[in-house]
């Protein structure tokens, strides 16, 4: 299958969370599911912009008083009068400008300064007025919303959820720590994956990576029992005598939506959909594959999760040519410069080195010769703009 189908495949199989009403502490990295209107105008009065003082007409001014943050109704000034303010708080009716303290000159009561007109007020309804929407529905909620969610005084916020995300490490090789030595492969694939899992935009809190042997019965069991929206299996994926990923989705009666991708690295990934509606991807056991596998088939199926839409992909020139695969798509990693982009080497896929020294990966559509130009596929699946 096509690289750019596969992806578009896993984008059209997954579904969207069911939508519910989240608090604002438990809404970050949720998606609006309708869009957000505020209830109120803000400010809901006209509030000093600036600490100093309040005035009337022209100077100079006679000082009454001093209104202070929460102070509910600032009263009222006649013309010639003045009082202290602070930030933030409301004006007294009457108000012509703000005097800011360091433009204010005070002796005993009486203020001078040159004060403009209409200046360092913010006005009532300035922000938004009541009834307007501020935000469309399908707006990824990020801090800035929640606290312009909470700027209009909501509590709650109507949300597609976070989808869960669990991976299984398979593979009898694996050590945890230390090094590789003969026999034994350090796990790189189970680092990577929280981090990966969470900047595509799934739960932080409830991703789990567990590590299994290589056991068909063992993988059966554990794809059986893993709650989670999504389950990333590592390893397991080829045709080797360990590889029992695709005995176990067949055992379990999952249908097989991607088997196989025609990309270099991470052609044996794929994707499948069990009997509950769980998906499932298997990432090839190299751990730039997987890394790919990931980016491919694992963000296109969190993005519709969270009901986003697959993000386009930038185009980018590649002044010194890329070669290309005949009948595969590849991806390398490469530097972006201002001429374009460049790889960095090392872009086997046993190896992480080339991607951790990129900044994204190109992706370089079959062909028969070389490419001059190439998409972007960012190694960070949170970075925004995504492309497009
Ligand atoms: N006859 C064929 N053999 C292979 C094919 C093929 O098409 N036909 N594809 C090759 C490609 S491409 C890849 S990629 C791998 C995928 O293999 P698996 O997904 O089954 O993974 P394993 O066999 O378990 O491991 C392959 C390789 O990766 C190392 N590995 C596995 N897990 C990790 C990990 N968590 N961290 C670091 N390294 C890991 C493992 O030790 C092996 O060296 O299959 C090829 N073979
Ligand atoms: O997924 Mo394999 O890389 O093509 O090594």
């Amino acid at each position: 299958m096509a690289w750019d189908v596969a992806r578009a495949l896993a984008h059209a199989v997954a579904r969207p969370g069911a939508v519910v009403r989240r608090g604002l502490d438990e809404a970050d990295g949720c998606v609006l599911a309708t869009p957000l209107v505020s209830p109120v105008a803000v400010p809901p009065v006209d509030r000093a912009a600036m600490d100093g003082y309040a005035v009337r007409g022209a100077g100079p001014w006679h000082v009454i008083g001093q209104v202070k943050a929460g102070t509910a109704d600032p009263g009222e000034l006649a013309d010639g009068e003045a009082t202290g303010m602070v930030t933030g708080a409301a004006v007294p009716a009457g108000t012509t400008s703000i005097l800011r303290t360091e433009d204010a000159t005070v002796t005993s009561a009486r203020l001078e300064g040159a004060a403009e007109d209409g200046r360092h007020i913010r006005r009532a309804g300035e922000e938004c007025r009541a009834g307007d929407q501020l935000l469309p529905a399908g707006v990824a909620i990020d801090p800035a919303v929640l606290g312009l969610a909470a700027t209009v005084g909501l509590n709650r916020l109507t949300v597609i959820p976070q989808p869960t995300v669990a991976a299984l490490i398979t593979g009898d090789e694996l050590v945890h720590q230390g090094p590789s030595s003969p026999g034994r492969v350090r796990d790189a694939i189970g680092p990577m994956l929280p981090g990966l899992i969470t900047r595509a935009g799934a739960n932080p809190t409830t991703t789990s990576v567990r590590h299994l042997g290589d056991s068909f019965e063992g993988l059966v069991g554990a794809l059986r029992d893993t709650r989670a929206d999504l389950v990333l299996v590592s390893g397991s994926s080829a045709a080797g005598p360990a590889d029992h990923l695709r005995p176990a989705l067949n055992a379990l009666g999952a249908e097989m939506i991607v088997d196989g991708v025609a990309c270099r690295p991470g052609h044996p990934q794929a994707l499948a959909q069990l009997p509950d509606g769980r998906l499932v991807i298997g990432l090839p056991g190299n751990p730039f594959a997987a890394l790919v596998a990931f980016l491919t088939l694992g963000v296109a199926a969190i993005t519709r999760m969270r009901g986003l839409p697959l993000p386009e992909l930038t185009n980018i020139a590649v002044p010194g040519g890329l070669p290309c695969h005949p009948t595969s798509t590849r991806l390398v990693p490469i530097r972006l410069t201002a001429q374009g982009a460049v790889p960095v080497g090392h872009g086997g896929a046993a190896m992480l080195r080339g991607p951790a020294s990129a900044d994204a990966l190109a992706v370089v559509a079959p062909g028969p010769s070389e490419a001059i130009a190439a998409r972007l596929l960012p190694l960070d699946p949170g970075s925004r703009p995504w492309g497009g």
